[in-house]
């Protein structure tokens, strides 16, 4: 049991320091940096407050925690899933719990819409919906996500003036925008859209109801406040700050009650797009916490299991919707569970990025140079609570990783197709390994979604499977195990599909029955090429072709007199060169097709190109664009 401590962070704050005072707090509530030497540094001051900020400090008894601290976290009771999650209610890993086992609310909060989405936005919801996959596939829970995108805000109208243009019209222009870029990144739709303009009269509903309880008050202009000191204790549930904190920062509007007041509607000003409310002289638009609780509140009643967002939006964001809906359902516990994304900086960029201060990489410009996977393996090389650091080091690593784990799905392949030769494998190590990346990767997932042990994981499973898909060179009449082999490759396509990484020409090759068939020729076509490659390779006189002799005359004949063996040799490669000419176009034609042929020593395999895989680029292989000479320089000679 825990009781919450209050921690002193100093006496009057300046703006540089209560900047960098900010910074570190969100790392510490979000456990991803130096958060314990932190802590206990200020709880060692912490008796004579300036800065309050709650944590979950120091053990108490269940009484203590009940007199005292209103914003304790309830756990709730129900289905346990097995996975534990880092819960920015309590600032610490906790079982995740679901009253109901059949059914998981989460809201996330959207974009809003007044600019091009960004690589900000990407990381925060790839890794989202990594876990979301991890959830549904991996752990068998039925999710329905709302997404809410703000529509109506400040940034939008002076866009829109800016462009001269209806605010409709531009946020409608960038949530399309936003939604097919989150498309290109395989980020699978929330179950429900939500956009903040089609709530408006619920918005208005549900701002009554809070007045009506007594916690907020609307004004003469038509705003209405929310009354935090009303609310009382209960205020600061994921970051608690006193008046004394906020002091400094108080802002200048007489109307309202309290600095910590802040807005559920606001009055309209002149130029700007309003709506009928029943409040002062009638005419506004909805504060922006508050179109989150209404939003979520609409779908999914007083209790929702999973907020998401960036780390951000910890506070006011989530700090004011949580009083909002607990204001208006009553309830002393509306969402169960809060995760916070961490943020995405450019390397050498001290602030996020973000539209506003228009340091962004727009997600089209970044699809450019990297693909999809690539970025999604990114996002995985890190844990989603951490800070991301973008930069080209570490999309290299992140494009070699991705390479690597294609090269073992083709290889695998092609030993199971018989087109990779080697030494004997070693089953049972083999066999060994799979066993342990399994309850590795089990585990790490469990463990507040770790991706990046589980990568890791798997890493390890696909190089102790190269290695000895590399042993040897050449072999004659090998013990093989495909069996094994076709184990481990099902099991790290299967864990890579899940989190979303995928391989869509690939699958469509082995799913469709057409394609079965197509298989078996390629196979034919491949390894007849194979044997008349191997045929122009041969070298001296004594080189025979496996089955199938050409028959050209020109193969036969006689080598000039007083030659000698190298003037044979010579003479020889002369004649199978248009062989050799023939081998390499139809594996550059091949190409045109979507299929690349490695030759692997006396054998050659074949592979279904992705489309995304040519120079990791997003161009079609009908792209006129792409010349031939392009696809010839990249592919011919690997
Ligand atoms: N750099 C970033 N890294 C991680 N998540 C981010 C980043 N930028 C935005 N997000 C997350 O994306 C979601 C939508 O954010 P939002 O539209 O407010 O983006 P923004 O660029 O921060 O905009 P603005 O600058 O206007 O605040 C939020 O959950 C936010 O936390
Ligand atoms: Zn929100």
């Amino acid at each position: 049991m825990y009781m919450r401590g209050c921690i002193r962070t100093g006496g009057v704050v300046g703006g540089g320091r209560r900047q960098m005072l900010q910074q570190r707090l969100l790392k510490v509530i979000s456990g991803t940096d130096g958060g314990q030497d932190f802590l206990k540094d200020a709880v060692s001051s912490v008796r004579h407050c300036g800065h309050h900020v709650v944590g979950e400090l120091q053990e108490s008894s269940a009484s203590q925690e009940a007199v005292h601290d209103p914003k304790a976290w309830i756990q709730p009771t129900g289905h346990d899933t097995g996975i534990v999650v880092y819960n920015s209610l309590c600032r610490r890993k906790v079982p995740l719990i679901l009253p109901n086992k059949s059914f998981a609310s989460w809201y996330q909060c959207g974009p809003t819409v007044y600019d091009h989405a960004h690589l900000g936005h990407a990381c925060c919801y790839v890794k989202f919906d990594i876990i979301r996959r991890i959830m549904e596939d991996f752990f068998n829970i039925d999710l329905v996500m709302v997404m809410g995108i703000t529509d109506i805000d400040d940034k939008i109208i002076s866009k829109a003036r800016e462009l001269n243009m209806e605010f409709t019209h531009v946020a409608q222009t960038f949530a399309n925008e936003f939604k097919r870029d989150m498309g290109r990144l395989r980020v699978q739709p929330p179950t429900v859209y939500t956009r903040v303009t089609n709530y408006v009269p619920q918005i208005i509903t549900f701002v009554q109801k809070i007045v009506d309880r007594g916690y907020a008050y609307p004004t003469e202009s038509g705003s209405v406040y929310f009354d935090v000191k009303k609310y009382g204790d209960r205020y600061g549930k994921l970051v608690y700050q006193s008046d004394a904190d906020l002091a400094q920062f108080r802002e200048v509007d007489k109307e309202k009650r309290g600095f910590r007041d802040f807005a559920l509607w606001k009055s309209a000003k002149p130029g700007e797009p309003w709506w009928t409310s029943p409040w002062g002289k009638g005419r506004g638009r909805p504060g922006w916490h508050i179109e989150c609780s209404t939003m979520a509140s609409a779908i999914f009643g007083e209790q929702l299991d999973i907020h998401t967002g960036g780390i951000d939006l910890i506070f006011p964001h989530h700090e004011n919707e949580i009083a909002q809906c607990e204001a208006h359902h009553c309830v002393p516990q509306w969402a169960n569970y809060f995760l916070h994304a961490g943020h995405l900086h450019k390397t050498m960029d001290k602030d996020k990025m973000s539209k506003s201060l228009k340091n962004t990489i727009t997600i089209r410009e970044f699809l450019e140079k990297y693909t999809a996977n690539q970025f999604r393996i990114f996002c995985m090389m890190t844990k989603y609570r951490n800070v991301v650091e973008y930069c080209d080091t570490m999309m290299n690593e992140a494009v070699s990783v991705q390479r690597t784990l294609t090269s073992f799905l083709n290889n695998a392949d092609a030993y199971i197709r018989g087109q990779l030769e080697c030494q004997a494998l070693d089953e049972a190590l083999l066999m060994e390994k799979l066993g342990e990346t399994k309850d590795k990767f089990r585990r790490a997932i469990s463990d507040d979604f770790d991706t990046r042990a589980a990568l890791e994981a798997i890493l390890q499973l696909v190089h102790a499977t190269n290695k000895q898909l590399c042993k040897g060179g050449q072999v004659d009449n090998p013990v093989r195990s495909p069996g094994v082999i076709a184990a481990i490759q099902a099991y790290v396509d299967r864990v890579l599909q899940l989190l979303g990484v995928e391989y869509p020409a690939r699958k469509k090759m082995r799913m469709e029955h057409s394609n079965v068939q197509m298989t078996d020729v390629l196979d034919s076509l491949v390894k007849f090429r194979s044997t008349v490659r191997h045929y122009a390779l041969l070298k001296g006189p004594d080189a025979q072709p496996k089955y199938g002799q050409p028959q050209s005359t020109a193969a036969t004949a006689a080598p000039a007199p007083g030659e000698g063996e190298a003037g044979q040799v010579k003479l020889q490669r002369k004649e199978r060169e248009p062989l050799m000419k023939a081998c390499d176009e139809i594996r550059t034609e091949l190409v045109w097709a979507g299929i690349q042929i490695q030759d692997r020593g006396r054998k050659s395999s074949w592979q279904v190109l992705e489309d995304q895989s040519i120079e990791g680029k997003q161009h079609s292989l009908s792209d006129p664009n792409y010349s031939q000479e392009q696809l010839k320089k990249y592919f011919v000679g690997r």
